[in-house]
């Protein structure tokens, strides 16, 4: 798939942004300020959002050293009332989170849109604490600001793909970070 210049995922081409080096040098650096932050945490509990999550927060959770668990849900959105807006149901979020210290893993954070939906969410089940981490966020995309503590890299408003981010179920097993080639 890969001729050294690019890639082709179903009919867009991408080209190489975030090579897997410093994907994981810049995941063990958040890895350690996690660590600083929750060391005095008793059992942070991380939930990562499936499915683009899955690739980073394996790697997140493995680089660090704290006492924590992990538990991986599924959200699933749809549009509500013209008062409710977006809807978003989470599956298997079936853990007690009161008085938790409470850690989202997200692979991006584009509009805003699926944060700022759930977060309420999380709120009224009253964590002791709530961070939101993210490996990539786009700040000119944003339709919602939403809190992100620890974000890995920021970037432009473009597609990419790869490191468990999707082109319509493709690409997620790519290693590193690929953009699309906009000719
Ligand atoms: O800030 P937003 O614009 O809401 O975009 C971010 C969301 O989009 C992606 O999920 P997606 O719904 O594509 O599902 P996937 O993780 O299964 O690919 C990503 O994993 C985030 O959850
Ligand atoms: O740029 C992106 N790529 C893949 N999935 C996404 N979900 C939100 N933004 C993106």
């Amino acid at each position: 798939m890969d001729n050294g210049q690019g890639i082709q995922v179903h009919d867009k081409r991408f080209e190489p942004y975030i090579s897997a080096e410093r994907l994981h040098a810049r995941i063990r650096e958040m890895a350690a300020e996690l660590d600083k932050r929750l060391g005095a945490a008793d059992r942070p509990l991380f939930l990562a959002i499936l499915n683009g999550a899955f690739v980073f927060a394996a790697d997140l959770f493995r680089a660090l050293t704290i006492p924590a668990e992990i538990s991986f849900i599924k959200l699933v959105s749809y549009k509500g009332t013209r008062s409710t807006g977006q809807v978003i149901t989470a599956i298997g979020l079936d853990m007690d989170l009161f008085d938790r210290t409470v850690v989202i893993v997200e692979d991006i954070v584009d509009t805003g849109n699926t944060l700022h939906a759930f977060l309420p969410q999380l709120e009224h089940r009253h964590p002791r604490a709530l961070l939101t981490v993210s490996l990539l966020m786009k700040p000119d995309a944003a339709v919602h600001p939403v809190p992100v503590d620890i974000y890995g890299f920021s970037i432009p408003n473009v597609f990419v793909v790869g490191y468990g981010l999707d082109y319509d179920g493709l690409g997620r097993n790519l290693p590193a970070i690929y953009r699309e080639t906009v000719s």
